[in-house]
């Protein structure tokens, strides 16, 4: 029988790759494939215990979206040929790890070398000591696939851990963890033929082909405005760029530029999350612009608000990141930002105003009021029509008592622990340098460990930070 079991966060088994035609086929063709099956499998088991029967586990741990994708192209691939358990790491249980024979770890590294919130359940389950009494793990064959950035200091830090873990635990490695630098193709083909030599794969099979390049997309620049002139931060630039018609992405989607570089090495790319829906009209970012010591622009930011010119065109990709999607509209939403973190945050209050959800409450911090009212008008039409219930702006800069969104959460910690009582979602984007970690720490001092991990099980404690 084939068919793959899809777990989420929050979200009941959904069954894949599966038509009623094919239940009705695979019914009435059951015996003889099993028995067939049988024969084979133990045959190859002999041989290669990589390839073992039973149902391959294909965890992957993604905050971004890409290890996700990855793991379900991985999973469309092998249910071809046998049954495939796909989860999210912090979905895995003991028995899932005990009963698969062979599993394939797809795990990207978030923070410094941290996991990705749909891991921190695994990992303090599984790889901070203790955990999991006595769970052993002899029985299976498992390779990780760890992707990552080499700018940052603890390269695949996740990923490897897990590796790392899962040996201590007496698991087998096929081979030694394949590392990916920026979904590097070279590296993602080097993973699939350790998988073919392995007998994971069969020759002709694929798993990563175009994983690091989707489809480009023709934009052109439409307007750009500076939203913050006199601020003494950089200057935060407002981008609307057409796209062809027919183009969808949801509130939380990222936006995949390629920036043209001189010289042999080709564009460079640069992440931004969408600040617009699709009715809008037009795709738009905030950019804020990197000035660098020696008075250069950063790469990204410099091009897109000095060089691009109006009217001018770029190549991009939408990225879906459901890690960040909206929640149902009858679930209150807290949202958290700081900088160009409004973008993500502006997105998902379209998305609350087209679905008519009220229970919207904004926290969001900047430096000065005088000119770092990034969507002032809008922000104050929504308080007025309703679609925003709350609205707190904290300004760092302008010596008043509360500095940060944290310190403006902490001071209502009364308010946010009633919108939590009624189910609400807490969603942050902006830094990761200073604002989501405070905001991190508040929510475990408030919620405590496990509340905050079920939380973010609930798919009620969503990040977009960077
Ligand atoms: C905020 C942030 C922090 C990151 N930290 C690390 C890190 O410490 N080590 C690393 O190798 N990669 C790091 N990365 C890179 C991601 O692991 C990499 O982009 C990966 O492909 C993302 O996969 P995903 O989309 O499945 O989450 C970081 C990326 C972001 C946005």
């Amino acid at each position: 029988m084939r068919y793959c079991r899809c777990r989420q966060a929050g979200k009941q088994a959904v069954p894949v790759f599966i038509s009623a035609a094919q239940w009705l086929q695979a019914g009435a063709f059951a015996l003889a494939y099993l028995l067939l099956c049988g024969l084979c499998l133990r045959v190859r088991d002999a041989q290669r215990p990589a390839a073992a029967a039973g149902a391959t586990l294909i965890a992957y741990a993604s905050q971004g979206g890409s290890a996700r994708k990855l793991a379900q192209r991985h999973a469309e691939t092998l249910a071809r040929r046998g049954p495939v358990t796909l989860l999210a790491l912090n979905q895995v249980q003991a028995a899932d790890l005990e009963n698969a024979h062979l599993a394939l770890f797809i795990a990207s590294t978030y923070g410094e070398g941290e996991p990705p919130d749909n891991a921190l359940r695994f990992a303090r389950l599984w790889l901070r000591g203790g955990g999991q009494d006595g769970a052993a793990l002899s029985r299976l064959h498992y390779a990780v696939l760890a992707l990552g950035d080499s700018e940052y200091r603890q390269f695949c830090g996740f990923g490897l851990a897990l590796d790392r873990g899962l040996r201590e635990r007496g698991a087998r490695p096929m081979f030694a963890p394949q590392t990916v630098d920026r979904l590097d193709d070279r590296a993602l083909v080097e993973w699939q033929n350790r998988l073919l030599e392995n007998a994971v794969l069969e020759s002709g099979e694929t798993v990563v082909d175009g994983a690091g390049q989707g489809a480009r997309l023709p934009a052109t620049v439409l307007d750009r405005r500076c939203l913050n002139a006199g601020s003494p931060g950089a200057g935060v630039y407002h981008l609307r760029l057409g796209l062809p018609p027919g183009v969808d992405w949801r509130a939380g989607d990222i936006a995949v530029l390629d920036i043209p570089r001189e010289g042999p090495e080709g564009p460079v790319q640069r992440e931004y999350s969408i600040a617009s829906l699709p009715s809008d009209g037009a795709l738009e970012l905030l950019v804020r612009q990197v000035c660098k010591d020696d008075g250069s622009f950063g790469v990204g930011s410099g091009w897109l608000t000095r060089q691009l010119p109006m009217g001018g065109e770029l190549a991009l990709q939408v990225r879906d990141n459901p890690a960040f999607h909206p929640p149902p509209p009858e679930r209150p939403l807290i949202l958290v930002g700081n900088g160009t973190g409004i973008a993500g945050l502006r997105a998902h209050l379209r998305a609350r105003v087209q679905v008519g959800a009220h229970a919207n409450w904004l926290l969001f911090g900047e430096r000065t009021r005088a000119h770092d009212r990034l969507f002032d008008d809008e922000l104050a039409a929504w308080l007025g029509s309703g679609h925003l219930q709350r609205l707190d702006r904290v300004y760092s800069r302008d010596n008043e008592p509360l500095r940060y969104v944290q310190d403006a959460l902490a001071a209502q910690q009364q308010e946010l622990q009633a919108w939590l009582a009624r189910g609400a979602a807490v969603f942050v984007c902006g830094s990761l340098e200073g604002m989501a970690p405070a905001v991190h720490r508040l929510l475990l001092e408030i919620l405590g460990e496990r509340g905050l991990e079920d939380l973010s099980l609930e798919g009620r404690y969503r990040r977009d930070v960077y």
